[in-house]
Protein backbone atom coordinates (compact mmCIF):
# COMPACT_ATOMS: atom_id res chain seq x y z
CA UNK A 1 0.00 0.00 0.00
CA UNK A 2 1.10 3.37 -1.09
CA UNK A 3 1.55 5.93 2.16
CA UNK A 4 0.79 9.77 1.18
CA UNK A 5 4.08 10.15 2.82
CA UNK A 6 5.96 7.93 0.02
CA UNK A 7 4.12 9.95 -2.85
CA UNK A 8 5.28 13.14 -1.45
CA UNK A 9 9.23 11.50 -1.25
CA UNK A 10 8.69 9.96 -5.21
CA UNK A 11 7.61 13.39 -6.23
CA UNK A 12 9.31 15.87 -4.73
CA UNK A 13 12.79 15.83 -6.76
CA UNK A 14 10.69 15.53 -10.03
CA UNK A 15 10.96 19.04 -12.00
CA UNK A 16 8.37 21.22 -13.43
CA UNK A 17 9.07 20.69 -16.89
CA UNK A 18 8.63 24.37 -18.14
CA UNK A 19 11.26 26.20 -15.48
CA UNK A 20 13.34 23.13 -14.39
CA UNK A 21 12.29 23.63 -10.75
CA UNK A 22 11.53 20.20 -8.39
CA UNK A 23 8.39 20.10 -6.99
CA UNK A 24 9.84 20.85 -3.53
CA UNK A 25 11.14 23.68 -4.29
CA UNK A 26 7.96 24.97 -6.48
CA UNK A 27 5.90 24.01 -3.36
CA UNK A 28 3.63 22.34 -6.46
CA UNK A 29 1.95 19.18 -4.87
CA UNK A 30 -0.85 20.59 -3.55
CA UNK A 31 -3.11 17.33 -2.10
CA UNK A 32 -2.45 14.22 -2.29
CA UNK A 33 -5.59 11.98 -1.15
CA UNK A 34 -5.19 8.09 -1.00
CA UNK A 35 -8.14 5.88 -0.98
CA UNK A 36 -6.94 2.58 0.39
CA UNK A 37 -9.94 0.16 -0.30
CA UNK A 38 -9.54 0.49 -4.12
CA UNK A 39 -5.43 1.34 -3.94
CA UNK A 40 -6.40 4.61 -5.95
CA UNK A 41 -3.75 7.82 -5.36
CA UNK A 42 -5.17 10.96 -6.49
CA UNK A 43 -2.85 14.24 -6.70
CA UNK A 44 -3.20 17.64 -7.47
CA UNK A 45 0.22 19.22 -8.64
CA UNK A 46 0.36 23.07 -9.80
CA UNK A 47 2.71 23.87 -12.87
CA UNK A 48 4.31 26.47 -14.65
CA UNK A 49 2.81 25.29 -17.61
CA UNK A 50 -0.18 23.17 -17.64
CA UNK A 51 -2.54 21.84 -20.70
CA UNK A 52 0.80 21.51 -22.27
CA UNK A 53 2.44 18.65 -24.45
CA UNK A 54 4.98 18.94 -21.47
CA UNK A 55 2.45 18.20 -19.03
CA UNK A 56 0.92 15.30 -20.88
CA UNK A 57 4.98 13.88 -20.75
CA UNK A 58 5.30 14.34 -17.07
CA UNK A 59 1.52 13.38 -16.58
CA UNK A 60 2.72 9.60 -17.97
CA UNK A 61 5.73 9.47 -16.36
CA UNK A 62 4.40 10.56 -12.88
CA UNK A 63 1.57 8.03 -13.20
CA UNK A 64 3.76 5.32 -14.14
CA UNK A 65 6.44 5.89 -10.66
CA UNK A 66 3.47 5.61 -8.48
CA UNK A 67 1.98 2.73 -10.26
CA UNK A 68 6.01 1.33 -9.74
CA UNK A 69 5.08 1.93 -6.72
CA UNK A 70 1.76 -0.17 -5.89
CA UNK A 71 -0.84 2.22 -6.44
CA UNK A 72 -3.52 0.94 -9.06
CA UNK A 73 -4.84 3.72 -10.36
CA UNK A 74 -3.64 7.34 -10.50
CA UNK A 75 -5.44 10.59 -10.51
CA UNK A 76 -3.90 13.61 -11.86
CA UNK A 77 -5.10 17.30 -11.77
CA UNK A 78 -2.74 19.81 -12.67
CA UNK A 79 -3.32 23.45 -11.69
CA UNK A 80 -1.26 26.62 -12.25
CA UNK A 81 1.87 28.11 -10.13
CA UNK A 82 1.38 31.52 -8.77
CA UNK A 83 2.03 34.63 -10.91
CA UNK A 84 6.12 34.61 -9.91
CA UNK A 85 6.81 31.30 -11.47
CA UNK A 86 4.75 32.26 -14.77
CA UNK A 87 6.74 34.99 -15.52
CA UNK A 88 9.66 32.77 -15.11
CA UNK A 89 7.91 30.21 -16.82
CA UNK A 90 7.23 33.01 -19.87
CA UNK A 91 11.02 33.90 -20.36
CA UNK A 92 12.01 30.57 -20.33
CA UNK A 93 8.05 29.63 -22.71
CA UNK A 94 9.22 27.27 -25.26
CA UNK A 95 6.45 28.46 -27.93
CA UNK A 96 3.84 26.75 -29.88
CA UNK A 97 2.93 24.19 -27.19
CA UNK A 98 -0.44 23.57 -27.18
CA UNK A 99 -2.44 25.06 -23.90
CA UNK A 100 -0.95 28.86 -24.45
CA UNK A 101 -3.66 30.22 -22.05
CA UNK A 102 -6.56 29.92 -22.94
CA UNK A 103 -7.37 26.93 -25.03
CA UNK A 104 -10.17 24.91 -23.51
CA UNK A 105 -10.30 21.18 -23.98
CA UNK A 106 -12.89 19.47 -24.60
CA UNK A 107 -12.92 15.82 -24.87
CA UNK A 108 -16.01 13.12 -26.13
CA UNK A 109 -17.07 9.95 -24.74
CA UNK A 110 -19.27 7.59 -24.97
CA UNK A 111 -20.46 3.69 -23.25
CA UNK A 112 -20.32 2.20 -26.40
CA UNK A 113 -19.44 2.73 -30.29
CA UNK A 114 -21.71 3.85 -32.88
CA UNK A 115 -24.48 6.10 -30.66
CA UNK A 116 -22.80 9.26 -32.87
CA UNK A 117 -19.53 10.40 -30.66
CA UNK A 118 -17.55 11.24 -33.47
CA UNK A 119 -20.77 12.77 -35.37
CA UNK A 120 -21.26 15.39 -32.45
CA UNK A 121 -17.51 15.79 -32.35
CA UNK A 122 -17.08 17.24 -35.43
CA UNK A 123 -20.57 18.76 -36.02
CA UNK A 124 -19.95 20.74 -32.51
CA UNK A 125 -16.19 22.01 -34.07
CA UNK A 126 -17.64 23.90 -36.90
CA UNK A 127 -20.75 24.61 -34.84
CA UNK A 128 -18.22 26.76 -32.25
CA UNK A 129 -16.66 27.91 -35.88
CA UNK A 130 -19.46 28.88 -37.09
CA UNK A 131 -19.81 31.21 -33.69
CA UNK A 132 -16.31 32.78 -34.44
CA UNK A 133 -14.48 30.45 -32.41
CA UNK A 134 -10.86 29.08 -33.12
CA UNK A 135 -11.17 25.34 -33.12
CA UNK A 136 -8.81 22.17 -33.56
CA UNK A 137 -9.67 18.61 -33.22
CA UNK A 138 -7.53 15.59 -32.07
CA UNK A 139 -9.22 12.51 -33.53
CA UNK A 140 -7.95 10.20 -30.34
CA UNK A 141 -10.35 7.69 -31.79
CA UNK A 142 -7.15 5.23 -32.31
CA UNK A 143 -8.51 2.04 -34.32
CA UNK A 144 -11.91 3.56 -35.14
CA UNK A 145 -11.07 7.12 -36.53
CA UNK A 146 -13.87 8.29 -38.89
CA UNK A 147 -13.33 12.46 -38.34
CA UNK A 148 -11.48 12.47 -41.92
CA UNK A 149 -13.85 10.36 -43.97
CA UNK A 150 -16.85 12.63 -41.54
CA UNK A 151 -15.16 16.43 -43.03
CA UNK A 152 -14.79 14.60 -46.29
CA UNK A 153 -11.00 15.43 -45.84
CA UNK A 154 -8.63 13.67 -48.70
CA UNK A 155 -5.42 15.77 -48.09
CA UNK A 156 -2.89 14.79 -45.24
CA UNK A 157 -1.15 17.12 -43.06
CA UNK A 158 2.07 19.07 -44.49
CA UNK A 159 5.19 19.20 -42.35
CA UNK A 160 7.03 22.45 -41.86
CA UNK A 161 10.38 22.30 -40.10
CA UNK A 162 9.38 19.98 -37.65
CA UNK A 163 6.44 20.68 -36.84
CA UNK A 164 3.36 18.86 -38.23
CA UNK A 165 0.26 21.43 -40.21
CA UNK A 166 -2.90 20.19 -39.53
CA UNK A 167 -5.43 19.93 -42.28
CA UNK A 168 -8.22 22.83 -42.19
CA UNK A 169 -11.25 21.90 -43.13
CA UNK A 170 -14.72 24.15 -42.40
CA UNK A 171 -12.97 26.90 -40.51
CA UNK A 172 -11.52 23.59 -38.36
CA UNK A 173 -7.80 21.93 -37.34
CA UNK A 174 -7.94 18.77 -37.71
CA UNK A 175 -5.51 15.59 -37.09
CA UNK A 176 -6.46 11.91 -36.85
CA UNK A 177 -5.06 8.67 -36.17
CA UNK A 178 -5.99 8.60 -39.41
CA UNK A 179 -3.38 10.73 -41.36
CA UNK A 180 -0.83 7.80 -39.83
CA UNK A 181 -2.33 4.97 -40.77
CA UNK A 182 -1.44 3.44 -44.50
CA UNK A 183 -4.00 1.70 -46.56
CA UNK A 184 -6.36 1.70 -43.66
CA UNK A 185 -4.48 -1.14 -42.28
CA UNK A 186 -4.55 -1.45 -38.31
CA UNK A 187 -1.76 -0.76 -35.64
CA UNK A 188 -1.64 -1.83 -32.03
CA UNK A 189 -1.42 1.21 -30.31
CA UNK A 190 -0.91 0.54 -26.25
CA UNK A 191 1.55 1.82 -23.68
CA UNK A 192 4.63 3.91 -24.16
CA UNK A 193 3.66 4.08 -28.10
CA UNK A 194 0.17 5.33 -27.50
CA UNK A 195 1.64 7.92 -25.44
CA UNK A 196 4.18 9.27 -27.72
CA UNK A 197 1.51 9.36 -30.45
CA UNK A 198 -1.00 11.23 -28.57
CA UNK A 199 1.61 13.62 -26.71
CA UNK A 200 3.28 14.39 -30.70
CA UNK A 201 -0.14 15.63 -31.34
CA UNK A 202 0.09 18.37 -28.49
CA UNK A 203 3.90 19.36 -28.86
CA UNK A 204 4.66 18.98 -32.46
CA UNK A 205 1.81 20.07 -33.81
CA UNK A 206 1.63 23.54 -35.34
CA UNK A 207 -2.11 24.55 -33.55
CA UNK A 208 -1.66 28.09 -33.15
CA UNK A 209 -3.50 29.97 -30.64
CA UNK A 210 -6.80 28.36 -30.35
CA UNK A 211 -9.87 28.87 -28.25
CA UNK A 212 -11.13 25.05 -28.12
CA UNK A 213 -9.50 21.56 -28.67
CA UNK A 214 -12.45 19.06 -29.19
CA UNK A 215 -10.66 15.37 -28.52
CA UNK A 216 -12.58 12.62 -30.11
CA UNK A 217 -12.43 9.60 -27.58
CA UNK A 218 -12.34 5.72 -28.37
CA UNK A 219 -16.01 4.55 -27.24
CA UNK A 220 -16.16 2.41 -24.63
CA UNK A 221 -14.65 1.92 -21.19
CA UNK A 222 -12.32 -1.01 -22.25
CA UNK A 223 -8.30 -0.33 -21.74
CA UNK A 224 -8.15 1.37 -24.58
CA UNK A 225 -10.23 4.18 -23.32
CA UNK A 226 -8.79 4.48 -20.35
CA UNK A 227 -5.16 4.63 -21.74
CA UNK A 228 -6.36 7.42 -23.86
CA UNK A 229 -8.33 9.11 -21.16
CA UNK A 230 -5.88 8.72 -18.52
CA UNK A 231 -2.81 10.23 -21.20
CA UNK A 232 -4.77 13.01 -22.09
CA UNK A 233 -4.49 16.64 -20.53
CA UNK A 234 -7.05 17.10 -17.83
CA UNK A 235 -10.37 18.42 -19.88
CA UNK A 236 -13.90 19.26 -20.06
CA UNK A 237 -16.02 15.72 -21.17
CA UNK A 238 -19.30 15.20 -23.19
CA UNK A 239 -20.71 12.26 -22.83
CA UNK A 240 -22.71 10.76 -25.79
CA UNK A 241 -25.55 8.94 -25.64
CA UNK A 242 -28.93 7.41 -27.24
CA UNK A 243 -31.98 7.39 -24.70
CA UNK A 244 -32.26 4.28 -24.37
CA UNK A 245 -32.11 3.08 -20.70
CA UNK A 246 -29.62 0.25 -20.92
CA UNK A 247 -27.20 2.66 -23.06
CA UNK A 248 -27.14 5.50 -20.81
CA UNK A 249 -26.55 2.82 -18.07
CA UNK A 250 -23.27 1.70 -20.23
CA UNK A 251 -22.30 5.72 -20.83
CA UNK A 252 -22.69 6.20 -16.81
CA UNK A 253 -19.56 4.00 -16.54
CA UNK A 254 -17.89 6.41 -19.16
CA UNK A 255 -18.19 9.32 -17.09
CA UNK A 256 -17.23 7.25 -14.30
CA UNK A 257 -14.13 6.70 -15.53
CA UNK A 258 -13.82 10.56 -16.97
CA UNK A 259 -13.70 11.68 -13.36
CA UNK A 260 -11.40 9.33 -11.71
CA UNK A 261 -9.00 10.46 -14.69
CA UNK A 262 -9.62 13.91 -13.59
CA UNK A 263 -12.05 15.17 -16.26
CA UNK A 264 -14.60 17.26 -15.45
CA UNK A 265 -17.90 16.40 -16.92
CA UNK A 266 -19.57 18.95 -19.26
CA UNK A 267 -22.82 17.75 -19.96
CA UNK A 268 -24.90 15.19 -21.87
CA UNK A 269 -26.00 14.91 -25.28
CA UNK A 270 -28.58 12.77 -26.04
CA UNK A 271 -28.38 11.33 -29.94
CA UNK A 272 -30.90 9.99 -32.30
CA UNK A 273 -32.99 10.68 -29.28
CA UNK A 274 -36.58 10.75 -31.74
CA UNK A 275 -37.47 10.50 -35.14
CA UNK A 276 -39.83 13.29 -36.40
CA UNK A 277 -41.90 12.58 -39.49
CA UNK A 278 -41.55 15.44 -42.05
CA UNK A 279 -45.10 14.63 -43.08
CA UNK A 280 -46.88 15.16 -39.81
CA UNK A 281 -44.30 16.50 -37.37
CA UNK A 282 -45.22 14.01 -35.29
CA UNK A 283 -42.10 12.80 -32.87
CA UNK A 284 -41.51 9.05 -32.18
CA UNK A 285 -39.27 7.86 -29.80
CA UNK A 286 -37.59 5.02 -31.80
CA UNK A 287 -35.03 4.08 -29.79
CA UNK A 288 -36.74 4.69 -26.01
CA UNK A 289 -37.07 7.96 -24.29
CA UNK A 290 -35.03 9.04 -20.61
CA UNK A 291 -31.50 7.86 -21.40
CA UNK A 292 -30.07 10.77 -21.24
CA UNK A 293 -32.22 12.79 -18.41
CA UNK A 294 -30.91 9.59 -16.18
CA UNK A 295 -27.42 9.78 -17.31
CA UNK A 296 -26.91 13.46 -16.68
CA UNK A 297 -28.41 12.71 -13.18
CA UNK A 298 -26.34 9.95 -12.43
CA UNK A 299 -23.33 12.40 -12.91
CA UNK A 300 -25.07 15.08 -11.55
CA UNK A 301 -25.06 17.43 -15.13
CA UNK A 302 -27.24 18.66 -17.70
CA UNK A 303 -28.57 17.31 -20.97
CA UNK A 304 -27.38 19.76 -23.74
CA UNK A 305 -28.90 18.70 -26.39
CA UNK A 306 -31.35 16.28 -28.19
CA UNK A 307 -30.40 15.65 -31.67
CA UNK A 308 -32.90 13.87 -33.93
CA UNK A 309 -32.27 10.87 -36.07
CA UNK A 310 -31.87 12.78 -39.61
CA UNK A 311 -29.21 12.37 -41.83
CA UNK A 312 -27.00 15.71 -43.31
CA UNK A 313 -28.45 17.07 -46.55
CA UNK A 314 -26.36 15.44 -49.04
CA UNK A 315 -24.91 18.47 -50.68
CA UNK A 316 -22.42 17.34 -53.86
CA UNK A 317 -20.78 20.88 -54.01
CA UNK A 318 -19.17 20.64 -50.37
CA UNK A 319 -18.25 16.62 -50.08
CA UNK A 320 -18.56 15.60 -46.07
CA UNK A 321 -20.66 12.93 -45.31
CA UNK A 322 -21.24 13.31 -41.95
CA UNK A 323 -21.85 17.32 -41.71
CA UNK A 324 -25.30 19.42 -41.10
CA UNK A 325 -25.21 22.87 -42.81
CA UNK A 326 -26.23 25.91 -41.04
CA UNK A 327 -29.48 25.75 -42.15
CA UNK A 328 -30.28 21.95 -41.00
CA UNK A 329 -32.26 21.71 -38.38
CA UNK A 330 -29.66 19.76 -36.59
CA UNK A 331 -27.55 22.26 -37.53
CA UNK A 332 -29.21 24.68 -35.62
CA UNK A 333 -29.22 22.17 -32.62
CA UNK A 334 -25.74 21.68 -32.90
CA UNK A 335 -25.34 25.59 -32.52
CA UNK A 336 -27.53 25.93 -29.75
CA UNK A 337 -25.05 23.05 -27.71
CA UNK A 338 -21.91 25.35 -29.03
CA UNK A 339 -23.67 28.32 -27.24
CA UNK A 340 -23.77 26.42 -24.06
CA UNK A 341 -20.61 25.49 -24.19
CA UNK A 342 -18.86 28.67 -24.34
CA UNK A 343 -21.00 29.58 -21.59
CA UNK A 344 -19.92 26.51 -19.32
CA UNK A 345 -16.56 25.77 -20.44
N1 LIG B 1 -28.56 11.69 -35.33
C1 LIG B 1 -28.25 10.84 -36.30
N2 LIG B 1 -29.12 10.54 -37.28
C2 LIG B 1 -28.77 9.66 -38.25
N3 LIG B 1 -27.59 9.05 -38.36
C3 LIG B 1 -26.68 9.31 -37.41
C4 LIG B 1 -26.93 10.21 -36.35
N4 LIG B 1 -25.83 10.29 -35.56
C5 LIG B 1 -24.91 9.45 -36.12
N5 LIG B 1 -25.42 8.86 -37.21
C6 LIG B 1 -24.75 7.86 -38.06
O1 LIG B 1 -24.44 6.73 -37.25
C7 LIG B 1 -23.17 6.18 -37.61
C8 LIG B 1 -22.25 6.13 -36.39
O2 LIG B 1 -21.93 7.47 -36.02
P1 LIG B 1 -20.50 7.88 -35.46
O3 LIG B 1 -19.42 7.33 -36.29
O4 LIG B 1 -20.55 9.35 -35.21
O5 LIG B 1 -20.55 7.10 -34.08
P2 LIG B 1 -19.40 6.88 -33.02
O6 LIG B 1 -20.09 6.81 -31.71
O7 LIG B 1 -18.31 7.87 -33.17
O8 LIG B 1 -18.86 5.47 -33.43
P3 LIG B 1 -17.43 4.85 -33.00
O9 LIG B 1 -17.25 5.22 -31.59
O10 LIG B 1 -17.66 3.40 -33.20
O11 LIG B 1 -16.41 5.48 -33.86
C9 LIG B 1 -22.63 7.03 -38.73
O12 LIG B 1 -22.94 6.43 -39.94
C10 LIG B 1 -23.41 8.35 -38.58
O13 LIG B 1 -23.59 9.01 -39.81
Amino acid sequence: MVTEERVREILNPVKDPHIHKTFEETGAIESIKIKEEKNHVSVKIALANPNSGEQLQLQQEIVGMLKEEGAATVGLRFTELPEEYKQAADQESEANLIGQKGTKFISVASGKGGVGKSTVTVNLAIALARLGKKVGIVDADIYGFSVPDMMGIENRPQVRGEKIIPVERFGVQVISMGFFVEDNSPIIWRGPMLGKMLTSFFKEVEWGDLDFLLLDLPPGTGDIALDVQSLLPSSKQLIVTTPHPTAAFVAARAGQMALKNEHEILGVIENMAYFESALTGQKEYVFGEGGGDKLAEVLDTDVLGRLPLQQPYDDEDIFAPGIYQEDHPTGKIFLSIANQMIKRA
